[in-house]
């Protein structure tokens, strides 16, 4: 399967796709860094997987989101019969369930369900039984059961269990496959319609209080469901992306493993939601964050487990072949220990932002910010690994400067405009600093563009920021000139890669990569704040249409092969879809109803002196 021929279904504590040939061939329990125990999208069936679908057939022949949900509907159509699959996890109760109900539309078909639990990324083969009308299935701290239409029959030698049924026009026929820790006793069971019920009550119901009602509402509902399901319940984290190891280039080695917070990804998925009216994410991750982050700030990690825990340690899956070959499969992120500056301006930015949405105020946040800031005061002239995450040494890269001006001018803000006490002479004075700084080391007057870092010949997506951010104002020459710049030596085919891996070396990395999504919706929303709206749209509605038949993208996009990349869905791209569809929205057509958040536009003095307005 491509990537694009998956779709996410989960349970906001864990997530899994489902191919369109009927196959889940990812899910990791109980959540959604656990051991995978269907892995085959990333080595095939053997795994770990389970298929149902129409005896014979491959593909459906149709699927789609039922409504405003995260219920799937996958639907195969032939001169037999027609049958439609509800694919769905309901809110979690005891444990984790997932339910796939067979619909019988028109005549009658023969399904074929096969199921291979793998635990630990298929490392494990488990031992299956009977018991008491269910198989289950148990192996170390794994346990499951399946309670299904027919008795599945044990392939011994395949380590597979499989079973034939027939569905009729009128018939609806339930699986529930139940995770628990082997040492519990097995849960209650769940009725499979109720909980179909009460899953369509739940995403309906949070997406009603959704304020954006523009033109491009079915996309940015579906990304702010997406964005939903990658939320942590219990603790508030959000995941960059519910996969691990898919190829950010087809058969190489840029595969990572996305399924932890960071804090960059994170506040801007909150900035995303407070935008659309989502307060209470904002207050569940701030607290989230509050929890994760305390303790000395030089110790500050730029991602942590969705629990808070700051060992991601890097391992690679030997027993795995990879999506489509691309090796080495890993699990866990040596990011976490990387020094990367722009995290402080992305948290202090996104604090700000909650304390103008009227968030319950949190002295103990104010509290973390000014410690923040003390820390930031001291280390911004360090070089970092940047927002990319560069292997390679560090550099002074632009980006992260600009955000450490971001920091400062934030806290200015809350105390300009918040009544909150800080030092904010000494805060004026360090904004003004690291502008100067950034316009004479991070500036090519020759080119008339800012560099990836300091004295580097290298160009770098993450500036497309700077008109958003209020680094310069956007009549500013070199606000122009670097997105031209961008533009030129950055986009193939319409889309922008993050920078050249090739110049300098500078990721330290084989190989190359796709266009990265969320820079190509930054490209969108530069152009349309210089004004050049025609062109911001025409690019906004090419990247919506590279989002696969049930709205989903990838974190990039291979010009080359047409097809889709990267962990999926990822939030950094949706994120993209829901900001870019409001910066769109200031058209004359406007139809949108004025939140209290809009992408925020700080414009900035010449001396980069504030003069926020955020709209
Ligand atoms: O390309 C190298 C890096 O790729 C990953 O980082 C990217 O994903 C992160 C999560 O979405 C995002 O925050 C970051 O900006 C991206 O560059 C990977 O996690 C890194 O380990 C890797 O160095």
């Amino acid at each position: 399967m491509r990537i694009e021929d998956y779709a996410l279904i989960g349970d906001m504590h864990t997530a899994a796709l489902v191919g369109r040939d009927g196959s889940v061939d990812w899910l990791c329990l109980p959540r959604f860094d656990s051991g995978a125990c269907f892995a085959a999208l990333l080595d095939g069936p053997r795994a770990g997987r389970w298929l149902l679908a129409p005896a014979g057939r491959q593909v459906c022949t149709g699927r789609r989101y039922h409504d405003d949900t995260l219920i799937l509907e996958t639907t195969w159509d032939s001169a037999d019969g027609c049958v439609r699959v509800l694919d769905f996890m309901p809110p979690r109760g005891q444990a984790p369930d997932m339910i796939r109900i067979v619909e019988g539309v028109r005549g009658r078909v023969e399904m074929r369900t096969e199921l291979m639990l793998r635990f630990d990324y298929g490392h494990v083969i488990p031992w299956v039984h009977h018991d008491g009308g269910q198989l289950a299935v148990v192996a170390g701290p794994d346990a499951a059961w399946l309670q299904g239409p027919a008795e599945l029959c044990p392939d011994e030698e395949a380590h597979r269990t499989t079973a034939t049924f027939t569905v009729c026009a009128g018939e609806r026929v339930p699986s529930v496959l139940t995770w628990q820790s082997s040492w519990l006793p097995r849960p209650d069971p769940v009725d499979a319609i109720e909980s179909l019920n009460s899953t369509e009550l739940l995403w309906k119901q949070w997406l009603e209080c959704c304020r954006y009602d523009g033109r491009y509402g079915e996309a940015v509902r579906r990304s702010l469901l997406t964005l939903k399901a990658l939320t942590y319940a219990p603790t508030g984290g959000i995941v960059a992306a519910p996969t691990a190891s898919l190829p950010e280039q087809l058969g190489g080695p840029r595969n990572w493993d996305y399924r932890y917070s960071w804090l960059r990804d994170a506040t801007f998925t909150l900035q995303a939601l407070m935008r659309a009216g989502y307060d209470a994410e904002a207050t569940a991750w701030r607290d989230w964050l509050l929890r994760a982050v305390a303790g000395s700030p030089a110790d500050l990690q730029i991602m942590y487990t969705l629990d808070g825990c700051r060992r991601i340690p890097e391992w690679t899956v030997d027993w795995l072949s990879g999506y489509e070959r691309s090796q080495p499969v890993r699990i866990g992120n040596a990011a976490c220990g990387q020094f990367q500056i722009d995290v402080y301006g992305e948290v202090l930015d996104c604090l700000e932002l909650a304390r103008e949405a009227g968030l319950a105020p949190d002295d103990d946040a104010w509290d973390l910010q000014r410690v923040l800031m003390d820390y930031l005061e001291g280390a911004w002239k360090k070089p970092d690994n940047g927002l990319w995450e560069m292997r390679g040494p560090r550099h002074d890269f632009v980006h992260s400067k600009i955000l450490a001006w971001v920091a400062a001018d934030r806290m200015i803000s809350a105390v300009e405009n918040h009544g909150r006490d800080g030092p904010v002479q000494r805060w004026r004075a360090l904004r003004a600093e690291i502008h100067r700084d950034v316009c004479t080391r991070g500036y090519d007057p020759g080119r008339n563009t800012f560099t990836q870092y300091y004295g580097s010949k290298g160009l770098d997506a993450a500036l497309l920021l700077i008109p958003r951010l209020g680094f310069l104002p956007l009549d500013d020459p070199r606000v122009a000139g670097t997105v031209e710049a961008v533009q030129r030596e950055l986009v193939e085919d319409g889309f922008v890669l993050r920078y050249r891996p090739d110049v300098e070396d500078v990721d330290a990395l084989p190989g190359t990569e796709g266009a990265f999504l969320a820079c190509s919706f930054w490209l969108a929303d530069a152009l349309a704040l210089l004004g050049r709206r025609q062109e911001a749209r025409r690019l906004f509605e090419r990247l919506l249409a590279l989002r696969n038949d049930v709205g989903l993208l990838s974190e990039e996009y291979d010009v080359t092969r047409h097809r889709q990349v990267g962990n999926f869905p990822q939030a950094y791209s949706h994120v993209s879809v829901i900001n870019t569809a409001a910066v769109l929205a200031d058209d004359g057509d406007n139809r949108t109803r004025r939140a209290r958040h809009h992408p925020g536009q700080s414009v900035a003095g010449p001396e980069g002196t504030g003069n926020s307005i955020r709209r």
